[in-house]
């Protein structure tokens, strides 16, 4: 795996974070290094897809970059449903249409380089956006979220991962310094992490929890569980319920 230097050297002028060729060949030392909890979210993204994913029905995975909730969802599938993979980075796709291949008694797997805000969805069972939604605009966030719901079939499920903010001023500080430490833990120094925060400012802009729960439940998610969260991290599991049968009463 190519270790990530992409900001270890003065920059006289930092541009904005984009997921370009140089990203894409350093993503999983980079995602590894700097999220805290990404290998459980993913493990658990695989637990997930074993419930969930139902034959004949599609399965989203918004921002895939190079596929990794891909490849533990296709080992989960039934073999009658089918992934399709999204993401809008040139050099993501490209790497990721490189390394999936079709197996035999697997899933299709579609990968397609498209905006998730853009992109049409129907007969989903499971949808993940793991650490996606951050980049979107803050506009185009409530339509998006409204268009996985709908697209769910009853009993489907969406999890949603992000770096997340805190309403409390010292809650915040005191996340976000314990991420920093982390970075430095994982060997980044005091100037790649400077370098990338500045990079990272007017292009990942975090909520709080509930800001999303908020948007999740407006949508129509009646159940909204917050399951993980690690510093300014967090992952959300969202359903829409089943209707309710004969007789039985609707709480809202
Ligand atoms: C942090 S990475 C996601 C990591 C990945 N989901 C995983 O589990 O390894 C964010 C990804 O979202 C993609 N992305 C950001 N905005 C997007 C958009 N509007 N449409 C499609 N992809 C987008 C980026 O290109 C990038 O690959
Ligand atoms: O490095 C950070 O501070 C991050 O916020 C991590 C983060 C992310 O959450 O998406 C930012 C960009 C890279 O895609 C990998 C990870």
């Amino acid at each position: 795996m190519s270790r990530d230097q992409i900001y270890s050297l003065p920059q006289t002028r930092i541009g904005d974070f984009t997921f370009d060729d140089a990203v894409a060949d350093v993503f999983p030392d980079m995602i590894a290094r700097s999220v805290p909890g990404y290998s459980s979210i993913l493990s658990m993204i695989e637990q997930l897809a074993s419930r969930f994913i139902r034959p004949g029905t599609n399965v989203y995975d918004l921002g895939c970059s190079l596929g990794a909730a891909t490849m533990l969802m296709r080992g989960r599938a039934p073999a009658t449903s089918r992934i399709y993979a999204i993401d809008n980075s040139p050099a993501m796709v490209a790497r990721l249409k490189e390394q999936i291949g079709s197996e035999p008694n697997r899933c299709d797997v579609v990968v397609q380089e498209a905006d998730i805000c853009d992109t049409p969805m129907s007969n989903a069972s499971f949808v993940v956006m793991n650490l996606t939604l951050q980049f979107v605009s803050i506009e185009k966030r409530t339509e998006l979220i409204q268009t996985i719901y709908d697209s769910l079939i009853p009993g489907g499920a969406m999890l949603l991962s992000e770096k997340i903010r805190f309403d409390e001023h010292d809650q915040n500080l005191l996340m976000v310094d314990l991420h920093h430490d982390f970075k430095l833990a994982h060997g980044y120094s005091e100037l790649e992490i400077a370098q990338k925060r500045t990079a990272l400012e007017n292009r990942l802009l975090p909520e709080s929890i509930d800001e999303h729960t908020v948007r999740l439940r407006d949508a129509g998610f009646r159940c909204v569980a917050p399951w993980f969260q690690c510093f300014n991290f967090a992952s959300i599991l969202a359903v829409k319920m089943e209707p309710a049968g004969p007789g039985t009463e609707l709480s809202k």
